[in-house]
């Protein structure tokens, strides 16, 4: 079977490579050819780590990336591909023009993927012929490392759809859990919750955002506290989620003014170097601002 991913940015180059990983024939898309070497340097050095650690032999690295193709042709990519998955940005407009334009040079049966985090999965698939083929596949951040796929059921999507996701999801050796279409999802939805409160409380002198963090993963189990969490998706992206959550959901998704300032600022998180943390190759290297040490 053969998935094409469209996108070959942050969560792209993940798919691609988890899809690869369990077999199946890859092809990854974007607009121009540096972005997909990008992509594939991205999933080559994912390997590369996983066999630094053990957890990937030098044989598994190069049948996996054997199994992966980039190019920048729409129609030459999905035309044999029995799932397309789109991970281009979160803008419900480009998202209906990209799988419209996936639709019109695909085969019936192929199944149409949106690794959406927030948007309507329903509203997309109004825009297509097929949209009973249409469903969420909520990868997470990285792919390769988490373990869950959120499947998310529009309201067109079919029996035959649904039953597709969740072999593919499971195929690939996730977990997945099977959503309705709802605003911000299971995850999204109650992480923004989190997040959101985490900042109000920074703003409102409750505590630095490294022990409020400190607090979460100690107290709570999170692996990762909701401020680096926030720091880590990119506060941008963040901040965009919550403004259509608040749009569809209500006040209580309103954007804290930090989290705004932040943005309005530049300061997106890890992608820019700063966000709540300030970061130095990728490593949390203190917090921004004059909140004291980060001795976490
Ligand atoms: N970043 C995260 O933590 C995360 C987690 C879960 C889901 N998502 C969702 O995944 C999607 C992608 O997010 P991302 O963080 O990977 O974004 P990104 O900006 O890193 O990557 C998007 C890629 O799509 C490409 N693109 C734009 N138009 C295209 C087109 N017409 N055809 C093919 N490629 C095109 C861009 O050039 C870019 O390389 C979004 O919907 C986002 O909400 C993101």
């Amino acid at each position: 079977m053969q998935v094409t991913v469209l996108g070959a940015g942050s969560m792209g180059h993940g798919i691609a490579q988890v899809s690869a990983m369990a077999g199946y024939d890859v092809v990854l898309r974007d607009i121009e050819s540096e972005l997909v070497e990008k992509g594939l340097e991205g999933i080559r050095e994912n390997l590369q780590g996983g066999v630094d650690r053990d957890k990937v032999t030098e044989d598994e690295m190069e049948a996996t990336l054997g199994r992966v193709e980039g190019t920048t042709d729409l129609a030459a990519a999905v035309a044999d591909a029995e799932l397309v998955v789109e991970a281009v940005p979160e803008d419900m407009d480009l998202k209906q023009d990209v799988l419209s334009a996936a639709e019109a040079e695909t085969g019936e049966e192929t199944v149409i993927a949106s690794n959406t985090s927030s948007l309507s999965v329903t509203e997309m698939a109004s825009a297509l012929d097929r949209p009973e083929r249409v469903v969420g596949l909520h990868f997470f951040n990285p792919p390769h490392l988490m373990d869950l796929v959120e499947i998310v059921i529009a309201e067109q999507t079919d029996d035959r759809t649904e039953a597709f996701a969740v072999d593919y999801v499971r195929e690939i050796d996730k977990e997945d859990v099977v959503v309705r279409d709802s605003a911000g999802f299971a995850t999204s939805r109650l992480g923004l919750v989190t997040g959101l409160e985490a900042i109000r409380m920074v703003e409102e002198g409750v505590a630095s955002p490294a022990d409020i963090d400190e607090a979460m993963k100690l107290g709570y189990g999170y692996p990762m506290g909701p401020i680096e969490l926030g720091d880590h998706v990119g506060l941008d992206v963040r901040l965009h989620i919550a403004e259509h959550l608040r749009e569809e959901l209500g006040e209580r998704f309103k954007p804290p003014q930090a989290l705004r300032r932040k943005v309005r600022a530049g300061n997106l998180g890890k992608k820019s170097g700063e966000g709540f943390y300030v970061w130095e190759d990728g490593e949390r290297a203190g917090m921004s601002g004059d909140w004291g040490e980060d001795d976490a």
